[in-house]
């Protein structure tokens, strides 16, 4: 890995880490001189950019002698750097040619998410697919995905593929591809099969798992394991799946700003023992709906360099 003397202590940090005592900064200081700098080179969008490179983590990482830099998308890879580091969660053939292509001009460079390595997260059938096949159980209970169905085309075939396939109602359709694209977050409820011919394939119908309104989701990067409670879907009883017809769009209702960590929830809600007990290192971040237990790989490029960050702290 290249490193490279790093002569500069960004004292601003410190408001944003809190006051340290001056001793402890002083020898912060010290420490950051004989550090070594690492550069992580980044390609994110925009609107991804904004929402992970806050000041406070580029200020953190810069005091832990690790410098983001962001990659100019208009000018050759091969120009810019050097880098320790590449990280990125960009899409599309192009940029996986230019990855692909700098990975062996630089092998010395770490690239996070290898475009190979994380093909089958851009498909939510292929994501679950690891899961499933871990057939994973234990006295806490047995981890699975929900039953789904996969329509690639021609949303006519809907409702004779549902009835075929045994799925029960209601179901949550999902677009099948998971490019991080606002489109590829717009899910659906559907209370009947028929109103699933508005929707647009390629497609996954999943069966909606009640699980209290409460989802855990699970950050693991190496031996650190962070788990959080996301407010979710409410669960739905057969008396409204009754009086309920068509599919109705829904908005992304587990997000950061959705946090039930400090909410008072039923205590058979629990379940955080029991994913705790996850150790699995290769499990990076999963949303799990406790009792239905589905699960979800994302991706793990800039949670992996966050991880890093906050196991170097
Ligand atoms: N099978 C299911 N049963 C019940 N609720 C579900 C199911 N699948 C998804 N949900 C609900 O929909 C939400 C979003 O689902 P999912 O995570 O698959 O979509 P996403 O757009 O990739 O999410 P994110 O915004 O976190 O990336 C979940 O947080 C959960 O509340
Ligand atoms: O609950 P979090 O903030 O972890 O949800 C993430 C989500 O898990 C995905 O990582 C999303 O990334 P994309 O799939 O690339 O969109 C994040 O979306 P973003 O638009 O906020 O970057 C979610 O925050």
């Amino acid at each position: 890995m290249r490193i490279k003397e790093d002569s500069s202590y960004d004292r601003s940090v410190e408001e944003a880490e809190g006051e340290e005592t001056t001793s402890q900064c002083s020898i912060g200081v010290l420490q950051q001189q004989q550090r070594k700098l690492v550069v992580v080179g980044y390609a994110l969008t925009s609107k991804k950019t904004k929402s992970f490179l806050q000041p406070k983590l580029e200020g953190l990482a810069r005091n832990k002698g690790i410098l983001f830099v962001a990659i100019d998308q208009n000018r050759p890879l091969s120009e810019q750097g050097p880098f320790d580091i590449l990280l990125h969660k960009m899409t599309g053939k192009e940029w996986r040619q230019i990855l692909e292509e700098y990975r062996q001009t630089h092998p010395e460079v770490t690239v996070l998410d290898p475009p190979d390595a994380i093909q089958h997260l851009h498909n939510r059938q292929s994501m679950l697919q690891c899961v499933a096949d871990m057939n994973l159980s234990d006295s806490y209970g047995k981890v699975g995905v929900p039953k789904q169905l996969v329509i690639k085309r021609d949303a006519s075939s809907i409702p004779e593929a549902v009835i075929k396939s045994g799925l029960s109602l209601p179901l949550v359709a999902k677009p099948l591809v998971a490019d991080g694209s606002a489109k590829s977050h717009e899910l659906s409820l559907a209370y009947d099969q028929y109103s699933l011919r508005k929707l647009e394939p390629p497609l996954v119908l999943q069966e909606f798992v009640n699980h209290g309104g409460v989802l855990f989701k699970v950050y693991i990067v190496g031996e650190a394991i962070k788990v959080v409670r996301r407010f979710s879907l409410p669960d739905v009883t057969k008396w409204e799946l009754s009086k309920n017809a068509g599919v109705f769009r829904f908005p992304r209702v587990s997000c950061a700003a959705a946090s039930a960590d400090d909410a008072d929830l039923d205590p058979s809600v629990g379940g955080e023992s029991f994913l705790a007990s996850f150790d699995h290192p290769w499990y990076i971040k999963y949303k799990c709906l406790v009792m239905g237990l589905y699960r979800k790989f994302l991706r793990r490029s800039y949670h992996l360099v966050v991880g890093w960050i906050n196991y170097l702290c």
